[in-house]
């Protein structure tokens, strides 16, 4: 089993995945470019309410996606802080597990994965939670899944 503990989520740390955009901060308005970075088969703009009422714990990654054709985001509804993983591609385009990343995204924390970024799927910290999600939807498959071939415990400081 391999461990990873989350930091804290920066725009700095997430940079070579994408993008963090804190509205705690905001004043007026913020565009967030990054949200509709797409390729050709991704057509349709998706926003999607979604609602997880539980995680497993304790938490344990067995697999990572990517969306090849499009930029994806998550925006925070009710306050629920999330856990974010990430990590490089291998030469095959599979995990790299020794590059997975884990960061804790603090609830004003807007977070946009850059198109092809192998990433856990939404998990939220306190749940029951909402979440919007945005992405450009492409009909020929949005998501390629990686099943680990070792599983990642995740855990996070107090
Ligand atoms: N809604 C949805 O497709 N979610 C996943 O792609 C994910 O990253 O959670
Ligand atoms: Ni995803």
């Amino acid at each position: 089993m391999n461990h990873l503990l989350a930091a804290q989520l920066t725009e700095e740390a997430f940079r070579p995945f994408g993008t963090v955009s804190d509205v705690s901060d905001l004043t007026g308005l913020l565009t967030i470019h990054a949200a509709y970075e797409a390729g050709e088969p991704a057509s349709e703009p998706v926003l999607q309410l979604v609602k997880i009422e539980s995680i497993p714990q304790p938490l344990t990654i067995v697999r990572l996606e990517i969306h090849p054709h499009s930029a994806q985001t998550f925006l925070s509804l009710d306050m629920a802080p999330s856990l974010v993983v990430v990590c490089e591609p291998n030469a095959a385009g599979e995990p790299d597990l020794a590059t997975a990343r884990a960061f804790i995204a603090r609830p004003t924390q807007v977070v946009t994965y850059n198109r092809g970024v192998l990433h856990h799927r939404l998990t939220p910290l306190k749940t029951p939670a909402v979440f919007a999600m945005t992405m450009m939807h492409s009909s020929d498959g949005d998501t390629v899944v990686f099943d680990l071939q070792e599983p990642i415990a995740v855990a996070w400081p107090d």
